[in-house]
């Protein structure tokens, strides 16, 4: 199943001419305020009829300008997760989750159990909105939004309303959900830090374009994209198998260029981890360095140096995977740092936290 969007539509003094693929999985649709995401947003859901462009589900057709096709919204078989989790505030968390259900089930079994059971939140059941935290609420939002047997999910920043704890409660369940749902996800995020852990393709919408596209590993760990998301977020992200939890609280990792060392990370042995690594905090050394309290020094070779605004992007090949690492223009000259370049990255094991750290299937 694919999302796929061709759109043009343009309000004076802002054109919109965007098109991109979703496939199964969650798919983020990032970019700067303005750039037109609740555009494109409107669009798929059916509440903005474009000036000209089309908009399909895998052979379902929502919107096709040049055959006269515009679905209307209730039609489209869309789930929708938003900012603040809209439950009706006289019925139980039970019937919230049927009520989409009652309209949209075309007399199918709700699959109720599964997702309760996926959502953790059984014990919620009989209880009204009113008595829910913000996180369980949000829960029970995604919940009922499965439970509409949708073709796809559109999710507007979620988790924009929630503090962090309550952030970190909900991130696993929409890991679940894009692992297991078999669904697009159109998920639209202002935090880099979220589109690094739940995005598995990054779409860039920059003043009503698509300025970039692809999978979420590619698009983080390119300097000529990277970037965009911000300097300070800049970080490529690293897959990595948990190998054993070691009696001194550390978690020992692998990867395809070694051995890493976490903080004890709460996953089980053999679990596949999304690690995020900021390119401020890798440091480079062209000698295995010594006597450092850095417990991380992957093996890496230099691939390409990128200036940035104040400094230069360092791109290093881990394996089959990449490192960023930015460091200042004078670093790079002192060091003579030039492709192909056998190095260290140094990394912190703090650099890694536990907020960016997601489960991702295989
Ligand atoms: N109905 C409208 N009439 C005129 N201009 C509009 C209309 N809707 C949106 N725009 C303009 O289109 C541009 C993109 O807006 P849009 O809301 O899609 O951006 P966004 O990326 O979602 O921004 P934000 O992150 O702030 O929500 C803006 O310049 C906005 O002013």
């Amino acid at each position: 199943m694919m999302l796929s969007v061709a759109l043009r539509h343009a309000f004076p003094g802002f054109t919109l001419d965007a098109g991109f693929e979703a496939p199964a999985g969650l798919t983020a649709l990032f970019g700067q305020s303005g750039s037109g995401k609740t555009t494109v947003v409107n669009a798929v859901a059916g509440l903005l009829r474009p000036q000209s462009g089309r908009i399909a589900v895998g052979d379902t057709v929502l919107t096709d300008s040049g055959r006269g096709i515009f679905l209307p919204p209730h039609r489209r078989g869309i789930g929708y997760v938003f900012q603040e989790a809209r439950l009706f505030p006289h019925l139980t968390v039970r019937q919230n989750l049927l009520y989409g259900h009652w309209f949209t089930g075309r007399g199918r079994q709700p699959d109720l159990p599964r997702v309760v059971e996926m959502l953790g939140i059984g014990p919620l059941l009989p209880r009204r909105p009113a008595a829910l935290s913000g996180g369980e609420r949000q829960r029970v939002a995604l919940g009922r939004a499965i439970l509409s047997h949708p073709r796809m999910l559109l999710m507007d920043e979620p988790l924009a309303a929630l503090d962090q704890p309550r952030k970190e409660e909900i991130l696993p369940y929409l890991e679940r959900l894009r692992d297991h749902a078999g669904l697009p996800i159109l998920y639209v995020s202002h935090s880099p830090a979220e589109v690094a852990r739940l995005a598995t393709t990054v779409v860039l919408l920059d003043r009503g374009r698509v300025t970039a596209a692809g999978p979420v590993a590619a698009m983080l760990s390119d300097p000529a994209i990277a970037p965009l998301l911000g300097l300070s977020e800049t970080g490529a992200i690293l897959a990595a198998r948990v190998e054993a939890q070691e009696a001194d609280g550390l978690t020992r990792l692998s990867t395809p260029s070694g051995p890493l060392f976490l903080p004890r990370v709460k996953a089980d042995v053999g679990a596949m981890l999304r690690l995020r690594i900021l390119a401020q905090d890798v440091m480079i050394a062209t000698a295995a360095p010594q006597g450092i309290s850095a417990l991380n020094v992957v093996p890496v070779q230099v691939r390409d140096l990128t200036p940035t605004g104040d400094g230069v992007l360092v791109r290093l090949d881990a394996g089959d995977q990449v490192i960023l690492s930015r460091i200042t223009a004078r670093s790079a000259a002192a060091l003579n740092l030039r492709p192909g370049l056998a190095v260290h990255a140094v990394l912190k094991a703090v650099s890694v936290a536990p907020g960016t750290i997601g489960v991702s299937a295989g």
